[in-house]
């Protein structure tokens, strides 16, 4: 079966988050299901400079929202890629998304929308000699696609939409709805009008075949007013074609037993190699060389990821006896949180303001426990990471995370079976009663060193989530009419 991936960033040749992780990692997990993917991606400087010239153009569309753009593919690491080289909308250095003052683009609805419309373009056959039995879109950056496909002269192929993060819509003024090539009727409560705006994501969730999130939590939450973000309605009313598969990892990417990023590799079997990483974590973010537990965070600081909840419990942290590293952007309020806490607490805290995916690796090979405290959190991959590196997670019950993470309640520990710490609602009280019982579960060596090999052990692989992946696809698949 052949399907078109389309993504606005896939590992390892553009990430700002775990949208790229999961683009790059399940097209390889589904070729032991039978399914060759190729993944259309913008091209980005990035992109254009990693593929060099391994690239060949295979299609020049000439007028694309009013410019010419071609078509290249190209194979990295294992993907196979389509590359949509259009210099006027993706030739713009650093951040996919936003302009250097950290404001979205503009021209955000134009470039994605052209995104959208070149991949529905090759859905229609605009590539001789290959032609996609399914469509595959992610987020709202490319959730015009199956809109596309929809309004359309040519018979409609399956589509699936997948949701990483339903807080990011893509809505623009209605002013903006005569420039994307789609019949009048498509501003319709049908096609992507939503209050009034044009919403790439609403459209794109009315009119895919399938809708699929990242985890069977947050499928669910998604469909009440709390997580649904004003969709929870039509995801609701759409709710028998809505779909829960949590996030596998890139176990060969994230693997302790060969990862040279790190000081020193280790396995369930052989953990203390640990030990040689959690000094240089130490070391690398000036904490004081003792045995009290390092809590990390490696994320985007934001609101939606509660870094201002854990900001505010700094202090009964470090009360508590515990050390923080923090490694993570975004919102200026909190990196200057976290820089004070670590001006204010040396030797306890330290934070590096940046995105390093080497350091990553190394916080998680190396710290104690992570603290994923998300307000909502669609699946995470965090703490994957964190279970396959023995760094014992500490999360927020919610989407993602508590389908993940066996908490440490008694009856999980009696049978052996606990991999972190779960904790609700998310509130500093409640963040600080985690922590509490994380140190009290650290200072228990046995059980701690349990915990790390199971969470070790955990199946964090693509494997069995690739498998429902192509269970739907071929489902879909069944429901066009063959000749
Ligand atoms: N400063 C830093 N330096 C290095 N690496 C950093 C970093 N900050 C973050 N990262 C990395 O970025 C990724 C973040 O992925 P997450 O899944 O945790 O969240 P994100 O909100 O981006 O993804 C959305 O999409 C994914 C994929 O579906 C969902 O899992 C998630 O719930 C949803 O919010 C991880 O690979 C993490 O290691």
């Amino acid at each position: 079966m052949k399907v078109l991936s389309v993504a606005s960033e896939i590992y390892p040749l553009i990430k700002t988050g775990g949208l790229a992780d999961v683009a790059g990692a399940l097209p390889l997990a589904l070729a032991a299901y039978g399914i060759h993917t190729r993944t259309l991606i913008p091209g980005y400087p990035a992109v254009m400079k990693a593929i060099g010239d391994k690239a060949e153009k295979v299609i020049t569309l000439y007028d694309l929202f009013g410019e010419q753009a071609n078509v290249l593919e190209a194979r990295h690491d294992g993907l196979d890629l389509l590359i949509l080289d259009a210099p006027a909308l993706f030739n713009r250095f650093g951040n996919p998304y936003n302009a250097p003052h950290g404001e979205g683009y503009s021209d955000n609805w134009r470039r994605f929308g052209a995104l959208s419309k070149a991949a529905a373009d090759i859905a229609a056959s605009a590539i001789p000699g290959w032609e996609p039995d399914l469509v595959h879109a992610h987020d709202w950056q490319a959730a015009l696609t199956p809109v596309y496909m929809r309004f359309a002269p040519t018979p409609e192929k399956p589509s699936i939409l997948t949701i990483h993060n339903i807080a990011f819509q893509g809505n623009f003024d209605t002013g903006i709805f005569p420039w994307l090539g789609l019949p009048d009727h498509a501003l319709a409560v049908d096609g992507v009008e939503y209050y009034g705006k044009v919403s790439f994501l609403k459209g794109g969730l009315q009119t895919a075949w399938a809708v699929t999130t990242v985890s069977p939590t947050y499928a669910r939450e998604i469909q009440t007013p709390q997580y649904g973000m004003g969709l929870e309605g039509l995801i609701s009313a759409r709710a028998h074609t809505v779909h829960g598969i949590v996030n596998g990892i890139d176990t060969d990417v994230w693997d302790p037993a060969t990862d040279d990023t790190i000081v020193s590799r280790y396995s369930a079997h052989k953990p203390k190699g640990r030990v040689e990483n959690r000094q240089a974590v130490g070391e690398t973010f000036g904490l004081d060389n003792d045995d009290s537990p390092i809590f990390s965070v490696v994320s985007r600081l934001t609101w939606q990821k509660g870094m201002d909840i854990l900001a505010a419990v700094v202090g009964d942290l470090v009360a508590m006896g515990g050390k923080l590293v923090v490694l993570g952007s975004g919102e200026p309020g909190l990196e200057e949180a976290f820089r004070n806490a670590a001006r204010y607490y040396p030797g306890r805290v330290g934070t590096i303001i940046g995105y390093d995916e080497k350091l990553s690796h190394m916080v998680q090979a190396g710290a104690d426990a992570i603290l994923v405290p998300s307000r909502f959190e669609p699946c995470g991959l965090t703490q994957l990471y964190a279970l396959r590196y023995g760094c014992i997670p500490v999360v927020a019950r919610t989407g993602g995370l508590a389908d993940t993470v066996i908490d440490a309640n008694p009856a999980a520990l009696a049978v052996n079976a606990a991999t972190g710490v779960q904790f609700s609602p998310v509130e500093p009280w409640s963040l600080s009663h985690a922590i509490r019982r994380t140190i009290n579960l650290y200072d228990d060596k046995k059980t701690w060193l349990a915990m790390q090999k199971q969470g070790m052990k955990s199946d964090v692989s693509w494997k069995a989530s690739a498998g429902l992946y192509a269970d739907l696809y071929k489902q879909l698949d069944l429901m066009v009419s063959k000749p």
